[in-house]
């Protein structure tokens, strides 16, 4: 449904972001994955049309976006990063105000302000004053303005940064709701688990660039271990005493890596079952605990860049 093509952009002689390209489906959440700094929101902006491209193009539906003004920018909604609410009106104010920014009056734009309070979880603090909200809440009514003209395509930039758990499940379950209406999103985080958990493809950009597009199973198809076994010792594990070194480690059995950080030991495993014989050559040594399962999206970003998300 919109589509970028070869998009770039520079600062000076920065580029942010570099020719990149991505698809967004109906019905399907693309989650754009990267550290801080990585060029999410500098995408999010040239796909709505805020920021003009220094190369490439938008599509929707196959027709180029021109720039701010084009009226097909009406079929985008988006929730931007930094909350844009009149702190001291009430949330239905709020919403009448950005109703009319879109030209919904009377009826109709009651009945979409209805509608979205009740999608968002609002309806009995409607007539509150935003000033009032808690951060969880403000950033839900900013998902209930984003909704209120019914965009085909919808675009949440990191939406749950700074929110409490109960808002979050709320914003989790809004993103269901709208993808099961035939909606198109795009959710950028910098959270892998929410990546993991809320989007049908994954997008993985680091300095501008692309460096991976799939579902969560192709990405972690292309690593070259199947499963990891995570081990928590009381020292670190240089100092923990008789661990084995790794080269003794990358000859047991299916063991493929050996990643140390503090007192954490990660084993890449060519497959679940060989965590047991693992885990038996490393009882002892003051491990305190230990975890299996298959690998998580960090690896993926880990193999793929040589730096973890949170660098
Ligand atoms: N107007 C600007 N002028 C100069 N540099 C900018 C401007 N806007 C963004 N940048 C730089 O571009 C890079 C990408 O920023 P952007 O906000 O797109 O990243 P991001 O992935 O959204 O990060 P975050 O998760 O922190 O929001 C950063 O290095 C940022 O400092």
């Amino acid at each position: 449904m919109l589509e970028a093509q070869g998009l770039s952009k520079r600062y000076g002689d920065k580029t942010v972001v570099n020719d990149l390209n991505l698809r967004l489906r109906s019905g399907q959440t693309l989650g754009l994955l990267g550290p801080n700094g990585a060029g999410k929101s500098t995408t999010v902006a040239m796909l709505c049309g805020l920021l003009k491209p220094d190369q490439g193009q938008v599509l929707l539906d196959g027709r180029a976006l021109q720039g701010d003004a084009d009226p097909a920018k009406r079929r985008i909604g988006l929730v931007p990063q930094e909350l844009a609410l009149y702190e001291l009106l009430s949330a239905r104010a709020n919403l009448q105000a950005f109703g009319a920014l879109y030209g919904l009056a009377g009826a109709t734009l009651a009945e979409r302000i209805r509608a979205v309070l009740e999608i968002s979880g609002l309806a009995e603090r409607a007539d509150e004053r935003v000033a009032n909200f808690s951060g969880g809440m403000k950033r839900r009514l900013n998902i209930a303005c984003a909704l209120l003209h019914e965009p085909d395509v919808l675009i949440f930039d990191e939406p749950t940064v700074g929110v409490d758990p109960q808002s979050r499940n709320a914003i989790f379950d809004t993103l269901e709701l709208l993808r099961g209406q035939g909606r198109a999103l795009l959710y950028t985080t910098h959270y892998m688990e929410e990546a993991e958990r809320l989007c049908d493809r994954i997008q993985i950009v680091d300095h501008g660039r692309s460096v991976a597009e799939g579902s969560l199973d192709e990405l972690l198809a292309k690593l070259p271990v199947a499963a990891e076994l995570q081990l928590q010792f009381a020292e670190a594990t240089p100092a923990a005493p008789g661990l084995p070194d790794d080269a003794t480690l990358l000859a047991l059995p299916g063991v493929r890596a050996v990643h140390r950080q503090g007192s954490n030991l990660k084993l890449g495993l060519q497959s679940l079952d060989d965590a047991a014989g693992a885990l038996d050559a490393l009882r002892g040594h003051g491990l305190q605990q230990f975890s299996s399962g298959r690998p998580s999206l960090e690896a993926v970003f880990l193999a793929l860049t040589g730096r973890t998300l949170r660098d």
